[in-house]
Order: C-alpha cells, then structure tokens, then sequence
C-alpha cells in the first residue's frame, strides 16, 4: 500500500510549478511537506487528490492509477483541501450526516463516528446544531477534518490542518494524526506549522523551485534529533531567500 508519484509536472501559465517530481509514501508513513508561500504543495496535494490535472507524470495510489480506478481510489482516499469547501446553509451535523451518506456508510455506524468524532472535537456540541455560516475558522476546520475521516480512509490528506485551531484542538489532532499512523495508513500533510510537524511527522518532503529539495526520514532530516526541524528547514532554505531584502527604513 503506498502513493508513488512518477514525474510528475505542472505549470501554470508559463511557471513551473512541479518539475518532474518521483516520491513514494509507504504506509505507516506521515509524510509531511514543507515549504515556503507559493512553492505549489497545495498543487501537488490537489494533483494526487485528481482535483487538478498534471501536465504529465502519473499518480498511483493503493496499487491504481485514477484513469482505471478513480472511483475506487476515491473511496478510500480523505481529505481537507485548503479552502476547506463545506455546505455553510448546512449545520454541522447534517453537513457530517451527508458526507457519511455519499460514502454509503450504514446508518448506525455513521452515528456512531459521527458522535464520537463530534465529541472529540467540540465541547459545545450545541454549536454543530446551528448553521456552518455563522462557525469560526477553527470551528469549520474540525468538521472539515472530521468529514475527511469519517469513512476511515487508507490515505489521508490534510492541507494546512493545524491552521486556525486552538492549542486544544491542535493537540487533539496531533494525538489523532499519531494514531491514525499508528493504524499503518497513509497520511500526507502540507503544513507551516513545525512545532505540530514535529509531533506527527516520519518522513519530510521540502519542495522548493518546483523541486524536492529533500525527501526522507525526519531523523536523518533533523540528524537523529540534534536539529529542531525549524533549524534543519531554515539551514536549507535561507540560502535561497533575497539576500537583499532590507527593512531598516522602518527604525528611523
Ligand atoms: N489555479 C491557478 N492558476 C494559476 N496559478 C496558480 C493556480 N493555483 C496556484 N497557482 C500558483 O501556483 C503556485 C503554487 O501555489 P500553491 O497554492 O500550490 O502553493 P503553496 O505552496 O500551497 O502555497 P502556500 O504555502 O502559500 O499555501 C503559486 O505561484 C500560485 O500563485
């Protein structure tokens, strides 16, 4: 079981966004890919998720490529895209309960994850009785991970997820992430907080220039833990930063 990414490439307009790019993810794994603003992880993450097509390269996930078997990779794959699309004239619970229909879960089990999830994540269970408009960043993004998860996917992607959750809810997601893991499943973060990639992450991806930069275990990436993984993304990347850049207009 694993995602493998053959040559995978994509520009926008005249920008390459991902040049010729190969990965494996293995199960087991939580592969988590860094980067600075703009460097196209959101791309790469909706290029395995079949939400945008690649100029060439090929996605195989679990053993099959999306051209034969898209509906079957579908079904067991979850995710929280960036902009976190969600049914906002929906309430929370009815947003979870129609998820957990268009993936066909019976009644009595979709009840279940659904309460236990919503009990994992909100105190205030009122809230998931009113309408997704009226619900904070942090409140969106709960139900956003928890209808990734619901139908208890093999592949797990998670676009920024740590992004606008409270300490609590962040700390809830980093022991959910750990056992998910655990459970030898696939789970692919792209993710600008390193303090919570820290706590979940096996192996790290850096993409930079349309390349992966490094790809490989967070032990060899931090030297078996001698370097916090914000010195050992800092020490690759600061070289590649405007040297120029200046600001000291703003002290006088
Ligand atoms: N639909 C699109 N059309 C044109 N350009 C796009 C499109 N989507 C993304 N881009 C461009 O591709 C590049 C990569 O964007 P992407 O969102 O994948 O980066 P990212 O690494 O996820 O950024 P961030 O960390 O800021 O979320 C950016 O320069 C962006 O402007």
């Amino acid at each position: 079981m694993s995602i493998k990414i053959k040559g995978l490439s994509k520009t926008y307009g005249k920008k390459p966004v991902l040049q010729e790019l190969n990965l494996t993810i293995e199960k087991g794994q939580c592969y988590c890919l860094l980067g600075k603003n703009g460097v196209g992880k959101s791309t790469f993450l909706n290029c395995i998720l079949d939400l945008v097509k690649p100029d060439a390269g090929s996605v195989n996930l679990l053993d099959k490529n999306y051209s034969q078997h898209g509906y079957e990779i579908k079904q067991n794959l979850g995710a929280l895209c960036e902009d976190n699309p969600l049914i906002e004239e929906f309430t929370g619970l009815e947003y979870l309960n129609f998820v957990a229909k268009l993936y066909r879960l019976p009644t009595a089990e979709a009840n279940e994850r659904i309460s236990s999830l919503t009990k994992y994540f909100f105190s205030d269970q009122e809230s998931l009785q009113k309408n997704m408009a009226g619900y904070s960043t942090g409140m969106k993004k709960k139900v956003g991970i928890a209808a990734a998860i619901l139908h208890k996917p093999d592949v797990l992607l998670l676009d920024e997820p740590f992004t606008g959750l409270d300490p609590i809810a962040a700390q809830l997601l980093v022991q959910l992430i750990r056992s998910y893991r655990n459970a030898n499943r696939i789970i692919l973060i792209s993710s600008h907080d390193l303090n919570y990639v820290e706590r979940v992450a096996t192996h790290i991806g850096v993409l930079n220039d349309g390349q992966m930069m490094y790809n490989g275990s967070v032990e060899e990436f931090t030297m078996n833990g001698k370097n916090l993984i914000d010195q050992a993304l800092f020490q690759l990347l600061l070289p590649h930063h405007n040297p120029e850049a200046n600001i000291d207009w703003m002290l006088t």
